[in-house]
């Protein structure tokens, strides 16, 4: 006879979101709470899991509903027979949960017809996009932290401030639980939250693509992103702390980019003797000037913003790097690391084409330009609408984006080794002699 965790062990090993690929999860039940169901037939509980196969052990958020039969087209999404003989469902796919959890958010409506957000996603969005009522989404992290998850914090923030440039947030759920394995005392975290779900958008990832493919430049949406970039950096630092970067916060910095290096240099190889010069890049930046510290984005690329069809920007994903510990996340931070995110991204474009060309003759009609023209324009906005002047911050913005190169080149390595080559090439020229010669 199987218990719940043991129906969950297999099933999770298959989820997008399981970020222990490759390894059978060892699931503890640290919390399962029995939510109201609106179905009488369906019973829904949430559980909170640790994983104990990684390294921390991690925390799975997985709400799952318990029925006595099948209901018609819910077959796909049967995680199995638990001991009782009741059949469980993966709570994202099951009306009764999807409406229960509108309701601990106080946003549920008479039409709660939803569907699962279809991209390549870490965790797992609920569209409640049908019926007459204003579209939203609700997204359940799947990797919970006790503390705040910024994906909530940041939005909030700026939406109460009436800043349009993320979706309206609209409520959130939280959860306690007791894991002996991390502390004595309850821990409390966020589990989902709600917003406006944006209607008549690209995804910037996508719309650049293509413009580059039609052999069209970028530069006036490139320009757009680096203003509405400035302005979310100054709504952040108006509605959360701000201060001037101490001399332990740069050393703080400084040491943060050579760990993640060397932990870079063992997942990939071809990182080793391009140390030297990486690190050269970083202990200069230690003494050039740095703007202040604030909160931001902390993952920022062209995945994370979406161009309404008026032409203004959205961002959305406001969690950070997934590879980054919750703690170093919801700390200030400094705006240039979103500045170089969204640099790298620009390089994706043509890097990604590269990659994908057919052939050596393929190749050679890719315009590699393209970046260069979008990622000055993208400085130009953000200097228009910003008071932090980045051409005096040049040494410190080269340093990120080596910093996020690095990061890159782990990331492709672990998940898509095809593109291993681009934050590679990156990386060489980040430590070119003609690139340091660029730098006052
Ligand atoms: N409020 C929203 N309105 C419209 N689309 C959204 C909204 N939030 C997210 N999306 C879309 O869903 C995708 C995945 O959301 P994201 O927050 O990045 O999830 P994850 O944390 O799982 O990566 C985004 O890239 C975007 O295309
Ligand atoms: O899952 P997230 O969106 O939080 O971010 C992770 O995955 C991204 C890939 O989807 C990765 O971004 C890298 O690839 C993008 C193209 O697919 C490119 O636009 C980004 O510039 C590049 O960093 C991101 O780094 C990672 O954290």
């Amino acid at each position: 006879m199987n218990t719940t965790v043991d129906c969950l062990t297999d099933w999770m090993t298959r989820q997008r979101w399981y970020a222990g690929k490759g390894r059978v999860p060892n699931l503890v039940d640290v919390s399962s709470e029995n939510w109201a169901s609106p179905d009488e037939d369906a019973r829904i509980v949430v559980h909170i899991l640790r994983d104990l196969a990684n390294n921390p052990p991690s925390l799975y958020h997985v709400p799952v509903v318990a029925r006595r039969t099948v209901p018609k087209g819910m077959g796909p999404y049967l995680i199995g027979r638990d001991e009782n003989d009741d059949y469980l469902f993966d709570g994202a796919h099951d009306p009764a949960y999807t409406s229960a959890l509108l309701r601990r958010m106080h946003v549920h409506r008479g039409d709660e017809h939803s569907r699962v957000h279809a991209g390549e996603q870490s965790n797992t969005s609920i569209i409640f996009d049908q019926g007459g009522e204003a579209p939203l989404v609700a997204k359940i992290f799947r990797l919970v932290h006790a503390g705040e998850n910024p994906d909530v914090t940041l939005p909030s923030a700026l939406t109460s401030r009436g800043y349009r440039q993320v979706p309206r947030m609209l409520g959130s759920v939280t959860a306690h639980w007791d894991d002996p394995h991390r502390s004595s005392r309850t821990e409390t975290g966020h589990l989902a939250f709600a917003q406006e779900f944006v209607q008549d958008v690209r995804d910037g990832w996508e719309l650049a693509l293509e413009t580059a493919a039609r052999g069209d430049e970028f530069t006036v949406e490139a320009e757009r992103l680096g203003r509405t970039t400035a302005v979310v950096h100054r709504g952040l630092a108006e509605a959360m702390p701000v201060r001037p970067a101490t001399l332990g916060d740069i050393v703080g910095f400084v040491a943060g980019w050579h760990q993640r290096l060397a932990v870079a240099t063992s997942d990939v190889p071809a990182l080793r003797e391009l140390r030297p010069a990486i690190e050269a890049v970083y202990d200069a930046a230690q003494d050039a000037p740095w703007p202040a510290l604030q909160r931001i984005h902390g993952d920022f690329h062209l995945g994370q913003v979406l161009r309404r069809s008026s032409g203004e920007w959205v961002l959305v994903d406001f969690e950070g790097e997934p590879l980054r510990p919750l703690e170093e996340r919801t700390r200030v931070d400094s705006p240039l690391r979103d500045v170089a995110g969204m640099l790298r991204s620009f390089d994706y474009v043509v890097g990604s084409r590269l990659n994908t060309a057919a052939d050596a003759a393929a190749r050679e009609t890719v315009d590699t330009g393209w970046s260069h023209r979008a990622r000055a324009a993208f400085l130009d906005g953000y200097i228009r609408e910003s008071e932090i002047d980045l051409r005096a911050h040049r040494a410190l913005l080269d340093a990120f984006e080596l910093d996020k190169a690095v990061y890159e080149a782990m990331y492709e390595a672990r998940n898509r080794p095809a593109w291993l080559p681009i934050p590679l090439a990156a990386v060489r020229h980040l430590v070119s002699a003609e690139r340091a010669s660029a730098r006052p």
